[in-house]
């Protein structure tokens, strides 16, 4: 069976670099550029402790999908850049895999678009941790029967969405199953702005940024009597990586845009 060919976007990022080790490690999958700014000035086999690659493409992915002509582009860059590194994979016939944060329900659906233009497949997963799935899960479900919620989300300090892409496919999922209302007091004010966290459908979603987290997230119900915690930690980056190696397997094997790895997931 031919390998799959591999590009990552990002490549030198903390999860560019983990994704790096993930495809070079399964004899499955072939890594045919790493794609990152100031790529030429680093040797990404030593960064992530392989022998030279050879395969470093600055920051332009036009010249690397055209000589490389990969299968799949896994990208975790950042939400100013996906948008172009997206069309330009589905311009050359590459299925996007994007990890990337930020992304818009409008920018899903003009991707979902062109790619059932171009008969192509394209995976987009704010969280690859199958713990993240099922705390989604879970809380989708908890949401049914104790419609007062409130979503407190953990990140390091390098994070530059607010909330996580995480969080927000949380609300989103929980807004489908709750009627929409606006939980609290109706004369509650904030004696420091935003000490309530910010508001989605009536309900709260709280950010911290602090050195020593990795991703974390906790999906807390309250209601008479009773207090439901559902938590989900990433400890190590590593935990994102069987659901990244699931969506490039996967991607390939159908049309148009998938929004969230839960839908790969039975
Ligand atoms: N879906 C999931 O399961 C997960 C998603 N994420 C998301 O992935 C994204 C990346 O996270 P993380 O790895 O922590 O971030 P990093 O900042 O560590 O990595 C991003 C990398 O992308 C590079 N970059 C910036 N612009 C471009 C571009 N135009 N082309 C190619 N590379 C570019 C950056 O370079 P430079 O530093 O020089 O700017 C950096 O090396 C975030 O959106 C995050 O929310 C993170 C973890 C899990
Ligand atoms: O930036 C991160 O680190 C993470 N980003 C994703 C998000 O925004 O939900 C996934 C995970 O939480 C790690």
């Amino acid at each position: 069976m031919d390998k799959i060919k591999v590009a990552v976007s990002g490549a030198n990022g903390k999860m560019g670099q983990e994704v790096l080790r993930m495809v070079i490690n399964d004899p499955e999958l072939e890594l045919v550029a790493a794609i990152d700014l100031k790529m030429s000035a680093i040797d990404i086999g030593q960064v992530i402790g392989h022998e030279p690659i050879g395969i470093n493409f600055d920051n332009d992915i036009e010249q690397a999908l055209t000589q490389k002509q990969p299968d799949v582009l896994v990208d975790f860059t950042n939400p100013q850049a996906v948008h172009n590194n997206v069309k330009t994979a589905i311009k050359y016939n590459v299925c996007p895999v994007v990890g990337t944060t930020g992304l818009q329900a409008e920018d899903i659906a003009e991707f979902n678009r062109l790619l059932k233009q171009q008969e192509l497949g394209g995976i987009f997963a704010p969280n690859f941790a199958i713990g993240a799935i099922l705390m989604m899960r879970f809380a989708e479900q908890a949401a049914k029967y104790m419609p007062n919620v409130e979503i407190i989300e953990l990140h390091h300090d390098q994070k530059i969405d607010a909330p996580s892409g995480t969080a927000l496919k949380t609300a989103e999922m929980i807004k489908e199953v709750r009627s929409s209302f606006k939980q609290g007091l109706e004369d509650e004010f904030e004696k420091v702005p935003g000490s309530r966290g910010g508001e989605y459908d009536g309900f709260r979603i709280h950010s911290v940024r602090l050195p020593g987290f990795i991703a974390h997230q906790e999906v807390i119900f309250g209601s008479s009597g009773q207090v439901l915690t559902i938590k989900h930690d990433s400890i190590h980056r590593e935990s994102f990586m069987p659901g990244v190696n699931l969506a490039v397997k996967k991607v390939k094997g159908f049309v148009g845009a998938i929004y969230g790895l839960d839908k790969l997931i039975d």
